[in-house]
């Protein structure tokens, strides 16, 4: 029989990955002050999220979550924010117009400021100084001083998210999303690229669908999704006393339903899923829909335990799984858990994540990802699926619209000896707006191929 849960039960457990901080009091002030402001997101929305994560579990719909590695408070700037929104969009628009089916945006935006990392210190030159762990926690530059972990970061980090979230809704409904803009979303360096110009005959091809149906009397004007679009956002709930801050009972349900009011979904990360630890018992009690990354480690058994602790009623839409296995691995590590979890019948969404499996270093010390092996890896997922008999159902990427160096390889093509031209992420390394473009045409007809 579980313990009862309480927004605060997790202090009683083990933890891992979170910054230790000199002076208690100002950690304590600053969640009293976090604890008095405004959600960020309303529980009806995450309602509704969790609703179109049902039909994606039952095979009715595809999950596109993508964004920053880490958002950082050097780089926040509205430009950003807009260019890896419309480049989900268009993902989402090559997606579901390629393989016509619903497909849920869920941003890694608003609230992606905290990293755990492999190790808690970090060694340049023969200093060693503790890791950087996201702008939530400390600074990235290598000073001692950048580096010790400040609690007032995580007030910076709410009016950050709160910034990004009140654009990210302007966004997408004030206009920009409306799909008679379909062509303007093109970015200026991706236009002229192989990936930009199928964009741009995928896009005539919209227009002239939405010019029929405006003939027939139906338009913008009458229906709501052709003029703005629904999008989420979401992140890792590392910081625990931040997320507990934000946790607020929802006023509008009969029952006691306690809900993350930081993001609509927030997942537990591949190195603090531990079933007794303190991030699965926080995010076993709140009633967002939530994520578990799924790495090569896990067993069946494991994971049949993993789910009944975080959906004990067997909610459809409430956890998606994200698989990291990396390329090679995904058939042989995913098979078995499909297959177990289909037999037992627990509902799932089953989203591949083919980046933290397949990071490796590049001359220079640049972490990179080959293109290559996350198309592998996104390859090896939807042949799993289909040897279980399963649903995939979405994917998860590091991506950004800006035009960066990070990841090598895609049609226009980075090497590795480019990596330092416009290396600009604060840990991993993400693809560009023309990767990301090109991934999800690639995606696009795997999903076809599903049907
Ligand atoms: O994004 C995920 C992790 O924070 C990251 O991969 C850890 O990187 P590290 O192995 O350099 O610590
Ligand atoms: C840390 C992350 O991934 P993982 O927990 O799978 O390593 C992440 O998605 O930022």
């Amino acid at each position: 029989m579980a313990q009862k849960w309480t927004p605060d039960s997790w202090r009683s457990k083990p933890i891992r990955q979170v910054p230790t901080y000199t002076d208690a009091e100002k950690v304590k002030q600053v969640e009293d002050t976090l604890s008095a402001y405004p959600p960020l997101v309303f529980a009806g929305e995450a309602r509704r999220l969790k609703a179109e994560l049902a039909d994606v579990a039952m095979g009715k719909g595809f999950l596109l979550q993508g964004g920053d590695c880490a958002e950082s408070f050097a780089e926040f700037h509205p430009n950003k924010i807009r260019d890896t929104f419309r480049v989900l969009l268009q993902m989402a628009v090559v997606l579901t117009f390629g393989a016509s089916c619903p497909i849920v945006k869920v941003g890694r935006m608003a609230g992606q400021f905290a990293k755990p990392r492999s190790s808690d210190t970090e060694t340049i030159n023969g200093v060693t100084l503790p890791s950087y762990r996201g702008d939530a926690v400390n600074g990235m530059e290598f000073t001692e001083e950048a580096r010790i972990p400040d609690p007032e970061r995580l007030i910076r980090m709410y009016n950050q998210s709160a910034a990004t979230l009140n654009l990210i809704r302007a966004l997408a409904q004030g206009g920009y999303a409306n799909l008679n803009k379909v062509h303007k979303w093109n970015l200026d360096f991706v236009s002229g690229t192989e990936e930009g110009n199928r964009y741009q005959d995928l896009s005539d091809r919209i227009s002239d669908a939405l010019a029929f149906m405006d003939a027939c009397g139906v338009s913008g004007d009458t229906v709501a999704s052709l003029r703005e679009t629904e999008f989420y956002t979401s992140h890792e709930a590392l910081l625990l006393n931040y997320e507990q801050a934000m946790t607020r009972l929802d006023s509008t349900s009969d029952d006691e339903q306690w809900y993350d009011t930081s993001a609509h979904l927030v997942w537990i990360g591949e190195r603090t899923r531990l079933l007794d630890e303190a991030h699965i018992e926080y995010m076993r009690g709140i009633s967002n829909p939530i994520g578990c990354k799924v790495g090569p480690t896990m067993t069946p058994d494991g994971l049949i335990e993993l789910i009944d602790t975080l959906n004990p009623q067997n909610e459809a839409g409430k956890l998606t799984l994200i698989t990291r296995m990396g390329d090679g691995k995904i058939e042989d590590g995913l098979i078995p858990l499909l297959e177990r979890v289909k037999s037992e019948g627990r509902h799932i969404v089953w989203s591949c994540d083919p980046m933290h499996g397949n990071t490796v270093s590049a001359e220079g010390g640049y972490k990179t990802r080959h293109f290559d092996a996350i198309l592998g890896e996104v390859k090896g997922f939807f042949a799993a699926h289909k040897a279980a008999g399963t649903h995939a159902g979405g994917v998860h990427f590091e991506m950004t619209g800006q035009n960066v160096t990070e990841c090598v390889g895609g049609t226009y093509e980075v090497t590795e000896s480019e990596l330092g031209d416009r290396y600009h992420t604060h840990c991993d390394p993400r693809l560009n707006a023309n990767q990301a473009l090109e991934m999800s045409f690639l995606l696009a007809d795997a999903l076809k191929g599903e049907r």
